[in-house]
């Protein structure tokens, strides 16, 4: 297109990604053009402005032949922009919004889970343990309750099966080299058996589990997501998007987008405050507080907790977990911010670009809960801190992950104190590069709290 964005020359199958600064606004990947959004202002426009225009998703690139074997039943997360998404989609904000109050509620479901953290965390006191596996097992476990009430532990072969395959997937799209062939058709083929394989087992699993659920079920009493769609299958007409295949993509794109995001951020969390010591007391002295005389946390307190809530915000804008969110792609010829943009363009929202940006933050280049403090030390939330981006696509899961984060950090905050191991040298900071950033692997001791 003659007014298309600037960027580097592209040459063939790399297209010109050697060259990547990802200030540049086009891009070409192998021979596909490609805009990298950069900004709060481009990102918005887009996203949120023209979100009608913008929130397609590509359906020739790598991971899609790859993550759903059922190529026809696409789900969520990578379904293009169609009517038969937007079902699916609000059948999910539906499900995860009827959880409603009482022991079955998103809440109390989070708040069991954190009961096996601090059994396993109570073992362990005084030694130095590796929390990765830890989050991503309670991740796991927490969105599995949602869909189907997993009732298996983090030893079971069920739990180990999924945490392995989300961080194996995650080592392949990881580093600079997984940023390459998420978008290059020459290795294409070969990662794309190998994650096939990894998700045709993800799909037998949960295949299971709906048929050992459709036995005991009980029409009209949904326990969790498997159980409400079920009743929508009998209720819906021809032409709907209904499916069993698509109820296996749907769980899978739940399972996986709520489990690594969720527990890179926690694992993000704990780092931050192990290394910084005073933020963490600070943290525990404003938790005793509001949390006086009661039993245990609610999401309600997070209203009165400024300074956990300033940091956790801090937190996630420092983990950065989604960097360049996932790929949208152009619904038909459009524009933005004057340049032409034609239909069927992929576009990277680069959300990282939002968190340091210029005239946007007190102190955008070093770990401050001032971020998210106004002068009177209340909690405020600037409207450019987007981890869950914006528009029609923004994650679906937000108010679940920001309920997980608070309840989880808040719990083990009040009862244990995190100290970095003394043979674990300097902490390190700086997040791995990929398609979901995760910290570099470390070591953290606990100690029970002398007022727990
Ligand atoms: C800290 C945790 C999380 C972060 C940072 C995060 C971030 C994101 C981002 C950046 C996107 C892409 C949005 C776009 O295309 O513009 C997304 C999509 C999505 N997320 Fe999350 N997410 C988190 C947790 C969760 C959880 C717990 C769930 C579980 C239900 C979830 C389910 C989804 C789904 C289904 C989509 C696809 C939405 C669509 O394409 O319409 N996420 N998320």
């Amino acid at each position: 297109s003659p007014n298309f964005p600037p960027g580097p020359r592209p040459i063939p199958i790399f297209g010109n990604l050697l060259e990547l600064d990802l200030e540049n606004l086009c891009l070409f990947i192998g021979s596909r053009p490609a805009v990298v959004l950069h900004g709060f202002k481009a990102i918005k426009e887009a996203l949120v402005n023209k979100g009608n225009d913008f929130s397609g998703r590509a359906q020739d690139l790598m991971v899609n032949h790859a993550i759903h074997p059922i190529a026809h039943a696409p789900g969520v997360v990578l379904a293009d922009y169609s009517s038969s998404w937007r079902e699916r989609r609000r059948f999910g904000l539906m499900t995860l919004r009827n959880y409603g109050l009482g022991k079955d509620s998103m809440e109390q479901r989070i708040l069991g889970e954190v009961n096996t953290l601090i059994k396993l965390m109570e073992q362990s006191l005084g030694t130095s343990i590796s929390p990765q596996l830890i989050f991503h097992s309670a991740a796991s476990y927490i969105i599995s309750q949602i869909l189907f009430a997993q009732q298996y532990d983090y030893e079971h072969d069920f739990t180990k099966f999924f945490v392995g395959v989300f961080l194996e997937v995650s080592k392949i799209f990881n580093g600079r080299w997984g940023m390459w062939i998420h978008l290059m058709e020459c290795v294409e083929v070969l990662i794309s058996i190998r994650l096939f394989c990894f998700f045709q087992g993800a799909h037998e699993k949960h295949r299971k589990i709906l048929s050992e659920n459709k036995t005991t079920r009980v029409p009209q009493k949904p326990r969790h997501l498997i159980d409400c769609y079920l009743d929508e299958l009998e209720k819906v007409g021809d032409g709907s998007s209904f499916s069993e295949d698509n109820l296996y993509s749907l769980l899978l794109d739940f399972h996986f987008a709520g489990t690594d995001t969720t527990a890179n951020t926690l694992l993000t969390c704990f780092l931050y405050l192990m290394s910084y010591p005073e933020v963490q007391e600070r943290c525990q002295k404003e938790i005793d507080e509001v949390l006086d005389g009661k039993d245990q946390v609610s999401f309600e307190d997070r209203h009165e907790m400024h300074y956990p809530q300033a940091v956790l915000h801090e937190v996630q804008r420092m983990a950065d977990v989604a960097p360049l969110s996932v790929f949208h792609k152009v619904t038909r010829d459009t524009e933005l911010m004057g340049f032409s943009i034609p239909k069927g363009t992929i576009i990277i929202p680069n959300l990282s670009s939002t968190l340091t940006e210029d005239g946007y933050w007190k102190d955008p280049h070093h770990f401050n809960p001032d971020n998210f403090l106004n002068d009177e030390g209340q909690f405020i939330k600037p409207e450019n801190l987007i981890p869950f981006s914006a528009g029609p696509r923004t994650c679906l899961g937000e108010n679940l992950a920001r309920m997980e984060l608070f309840l989880i950090a808040v719990t083990l905050l009040r009862r244990f104190r995190f100290i970095w191991p003394e043979d674990g040298g300097t902490p390190d900071l700086t997040p791995q590069f990929g398609t979901i950033q995760t910290p570099k692997p470390y070591r953290m001791k606990v100690q029970l709290r002398p007022t727990a």
